[in-house]
């Protein structure tokens, strides 16, 4: 691709991103109530999230879906529940800390709340990507191929990306609210493919190919 190619597509993802954001913050407190619980009732039924044994989820900002529903029917699951941390020393990776009702909190420099350094710096409290068996994903936008956008740091793809080996491999499940669906979406060369997207009002599955 040609220098000028490049600097588009990079405006185009730039510019399609800030519009989705600006989409879901729009929503009323009411509306965001409403897609918080119809996306919960659809994830409860899921045989991904079913199997579930130890998975991730995320506090929402900035008008994001609210999965947090999820977490007394988890807990009474016994499901382990995690939250991504931003790795000190680590250039945008993630690790995974356990959250429990006990857990010390701190907002992180984006503003969003997680389990506390020292709590975190304890081995026994966190897993890396690969120790969890399932991982939901906030989501900027995805497509009707469930492909992803995310904020835009790569997090998730930097954390995910020994998924391209052999060995474990956690099932992906991103989600948002409907109107964050576009057409198509550009696959980038280090995009970690989802197994589902769900939102308030749907479950999508990329079509399988090969
Ligand atoms: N709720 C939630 N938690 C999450 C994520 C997420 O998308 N949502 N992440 C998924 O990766 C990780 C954090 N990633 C982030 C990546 C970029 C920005 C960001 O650029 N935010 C502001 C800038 C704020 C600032 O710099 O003060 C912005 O977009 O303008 C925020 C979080 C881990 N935790
Ligand atoms: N495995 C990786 N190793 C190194 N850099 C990566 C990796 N994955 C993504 N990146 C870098 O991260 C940046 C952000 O990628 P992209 O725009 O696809 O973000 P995103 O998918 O929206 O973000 P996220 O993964 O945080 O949800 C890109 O500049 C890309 O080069």
């Amino acid at each position: 691709m040609n220098d000028t190619a490049d600097r588009s597509t990079l405006g185009d993802k730039t510019a399609l991103r800030r519009e989705l954001r600006r989409r879901r913050r729009t929503l009323s407190p009411n509306q965001q109530k409403q897609a918080a619980a119809s996306l919960c009732q659809r994830l409860k039924r899921l045989p991904e999230i079913r199997r579930a044994r130890r998975i991730s989820l995320y506090l929402p900002v900035n008008g994001e879906i609210d999965p947090t529903q999820l977490l007394p029917w988890l807990r009474q699951r016994k499901v382990s529940i995690y939250l991504p941390v931003l790795r000190p020393f680590s250039a945008n990776r993630l690790w995974f800390v356990a959250y429990r009702e006990t857990t010390p909190m701190v907002k992180n420099r984006f503003g969003i709340a997680e389990p506390c350094t020292r709590f975190a710096a304890e081995r026994r409290n966190r897993l890396p990507a690969w120790a969890l068996d399932t991982l939901i994903v906030p989501l900027v936008g995805f497509d009707k191929q469930a492909n992803r956008m995310g904020m835009g740091g790569g997090f998730y793809d930097r954390s995910l990306a020994f998924m391209r080996h052999q060995g474990p491999a956690p099932t992906l499940i991103g989600v948002a609210h409907a109107c964050q669906q576009v057409d198509a979406l550009p696959i980038e060369p280090w995009d970690i493919p989802l197994d589902v997207v769900a939102s308030d009002t749907m479950v999508i599955r990329p079509t399988k190919t090969g």
